[in-house]
C-alpha cells in the first residue's frame, strides 16, 4: 500500500515549503496546500510544488453558490490536483455541480465537520444532535451527490467507512501518540493542538478507514521533520 500520509504545507513561504517537502519527500505519499498557501501563491505556488514529483491535495474548502463553486473547479483544471475539498455544508446542488466540473482523475471531497469544533460549537451553530450524527448526515449527503468521498475526523472515520465502503476518507486532526502526552521527550516539538478538537492517532485513522492522513504541524513544526515524518510512517 502506497504511504497514505499527506504532509498539509501550511507556510507562508513558497521556498520553506520547497525545502520542507523535499526534506521529506521519501516519506510521504502527498501534499496538501491549502488555503493559507494558495492565497499567498496561487497558481503558481501549485506548479512550483507539482514539479517536486508528489501528488498534490489541493484543499480550497469551497463553498458558495452551485455555479460559483462550479466556475472555480474549472479555474483549477490546469493545475491537475488529485484531490480538491468543497464543503458539504454548501448543499447537494453544489456538491454534484463541483463534481461535474471536475478535472479528470480529480477526486472531490467534502467536508463535513471541520476536525477544530466539537457539540458545542455545533450547537452554537444551531445544529442539534452529536458531531457523529452530524457528520453521518452530510456523508450520506455527499454519497447521494456523487463525490468521491469526505473530510471527517478519525472519530468517526469507522462509521463513514462501514457506510461507504469505497468512499475516499480523508482524515485531518491526526496527532501521533507522542504529542497526546502519552510519550513525552521524542523528537517531536508540541505542535499546537489546541485548536483541534477531535484528534486521534495516524495509526488508528488508519486502521478505521482513512484512505488519506492529512498531517501538518506533527511534521512542519517539528524539531527534526525527517525524523517526525519517518517515525510517523514506522508507526502505520
Ligand atoms: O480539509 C482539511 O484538510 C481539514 C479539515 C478539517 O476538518 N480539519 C483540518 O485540520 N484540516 C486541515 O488539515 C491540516 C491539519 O494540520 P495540523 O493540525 O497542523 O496537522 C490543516 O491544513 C487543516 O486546514
Amino acid at each position: 500500500m502506497s504511504n497514505p500520509v499527506f504532509l498539509a504545507l501550511d507556510l507562508p513561504q513558497l521556498e520553506a515549503a520547497k525545502e520542507l517537502c523535499s526534506k521529506v519527500k521519501g516519506h510521504i505519499g502527498g501534499v496538501k496546500l491549502g488555503l493559507e498557501f494558495f492565497c499567498a501563491h496561487g497558481h503558481h505556488g501549485v506548479h512550483e510544488i507539482s514539479a517536486l514529483g508528489l501528488p498534490v491535495f489541493l484543499d480550497l474548502k469551497l463553498h458558495d453558490i452551485p455555479n460559483t463553486v462550479a466556475g472555480a473547479m474549472q479555474s483549477i483544471h490546469v493545475l491537475e490536483p488529485a484531490i480538491v475539498t468543497i464543503h458539504a455544508g454548501g448543499g447537494r446542488a453544489m456538491m454534484e455541480d463541483a463534481k461535474a466540473a471536475a478535472g479528470e482523475g480529480c477526486k472531490v471531497v467534502a467536508v463535513t465537520m471541520l476536525t477544530s469544533l466539537d457539540q458545542r460549537d455545533l450547537e452554537r451553530t444551531g445544529v442539534s444532535g452529536t458531531p457523529h450524527d452530524h457528520v453521518m448526515r452530510l456523508a450520506d449527503l455527499a454519497y447521494a451527490a456523487g463525490l468521491d468521498g469526505i473530510v471527517c475526523s478519525g472519530q468517526e472515520v469507522k462509521s463513514v467507512h462501514q457506510q461507504w465502503k469505497d468512499g475516499f476518507l480523508v482524515v485531518p486532526g491526526l496527532r501521533p501518540a507522542a504529542l497526546n502526552g502519552a510519550t513525552p521527550g521524542s523528537s517531536h516539538v508540541q505542535a499546537n493542538s489546541n485548536d483541534q478538537k477531535r484528534i486521534v492517532t495516524p495509526r488508528k485513522a488508519r486502521d478505521e478507514g482513512a484512505s488519506v492522513l492529512v498531517i501538518g504541524r506533527p511534521i512542519s513544526r517539528a524539531n527534526d521533520p525527517l525524523v517526525a515524518a519517518r517515525e510517523i510512517e514506522g508507526t502505520l
